[in-house]
């Protein structure tokens, strides 16, 4: 699904779009101080990852891209610009909290941090307003769902694809890893309720439909892809599926995206919606905390890995 109209100028995304390729262009020595692995609080979670270092799905090769990873934090949010930290509940605290360290934006050049911060202020307040439609879209009343968003889960990736190199041009690899398709990054779903995703002009966004099929998300400026994740699938008892989607950059040229991923606040849960039930429908999907999920998740990814490692050793 693509929206347009969404009221964030254009210039706004291209102004950080420029930002991170030139960041993303520097020499690895200059990026490496915002390097996840140098997180005290977040290690993993935020800052940067190196080229070759993520692997999303063990059945395609290891993805062939860099990221800056970045979650919520409450003093760039503008709902609560004027609310003091001590004021956030104790029970969202404990997920949700300031990084007094200000990492990985501290370690990282204003030219880079100052826009990026910017359009996620205003994805911020777009995704806020999109919640309402999914909310009336789904039998709710508009502001149902306000309350899961007040202190939400929106984490940001910024994805740099240099271009995939043709298999004869590639160095020796283990004859498995041969094999693999090659991607830039492998067949996923998010895991959260929805993700606004901005990719640049080059191409390469695909989208598994129910038949099976790749099918191309070419890229429409001015337009924001929206992929559902795990949780509409879950709240909705699988009437909104999730979007299994992959990169395969093949263009020759290297490739830009950023994608913002809308959870609920971690300390909420989510459940499957009276209102989506038909009479005598019954659930397929049990209540979970959002963290829960989020580390249920991590963990299935972790294991079916580990599975694939073990059987091929
Ligand atoms: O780069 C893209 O178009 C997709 C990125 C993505 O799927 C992700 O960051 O989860
Ligand atoms: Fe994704």
């Amino acid at each position: 699904m693509y929206i347009s109209n969404h009221g964030i100028p254009l210039s706004l995304f291209q102004t950080a779009q420029n930002a991170s390729l030139n960041w993303f262009r520097s020499p690895l020595a200059q990026k490496e101080p915002a390097n996840t692995n140098n997180s005290l609080k977040n290690k993993g979670v935020v800052g940067y990852r190196p080229r070759q270092t993520q692997h999303i799905n063990p059945w395609e090769s290891v993805d062939v891209r860099e990221s800056f990873s970045w979650r919520y934090d409450p003093v760039y949010d503008p709902l609560h610009s004027s609310s003091k930290l001590e004021e956030i509940p104790a029970h969202v605290k404990k997920y949700v909290d300031h990084d007094s360290d200000g990492f990985p934006w501290s370690v990282t050049p204003k030219e880079f941090s100052q826009p990026v911060i910017q359009l996620y202020q205003s994805i911020l307040n777009l995704g806020r307003w999109l919640v309402r439609l999914f909310a009336l879209a789904l039998g709710l009343g508009e502001h149902d769902l306000d309350e899961k968003f007040t202190w939400p889960d929106v984490g940001i990736a910024v994805n740099y694809y240099p271009p995939i190199i043709p298999p004869q041009q590639q160095h020796q690899e283990a004859e498995g890893e041969k094999q693999k398709p090659k991607v830039s990054i492998g067949s996923h779903t998010d895991f959260q309720l929805f993700t606004l995703l901005y990719q640049d002009n080059v191409g390469g966004l695909q989208v598994l439909n129910a038949e099976g099929q790749w099918l191309n998300a070419r890229p429409v400026e001015g337009t924001l892809v929206v992929n559902f994740g795990d949780y509409m699938q879950r709240i909705t008892n699988g009437k909104w599926m999730s979007t299994v989607h992959r990169v395969v950059n093949h263009s020759g040229r290297e490739r830009l995206s950023m994608a913002f991923f809308w959870g609920f606040g971690l300390h909420e849960s989510c459940g499957v919606l009276e209102s989506v039930l038909e009479e005598g429908e019954e659930r397929k999907y049990g209540e979970i905390g959002c963290w829960e999920w989020v580390q249920r998740r991590i963990e299935m990814m972790r294991g079916v890995k580990r599975g694939l490692e073990e059987s091929a050793a």
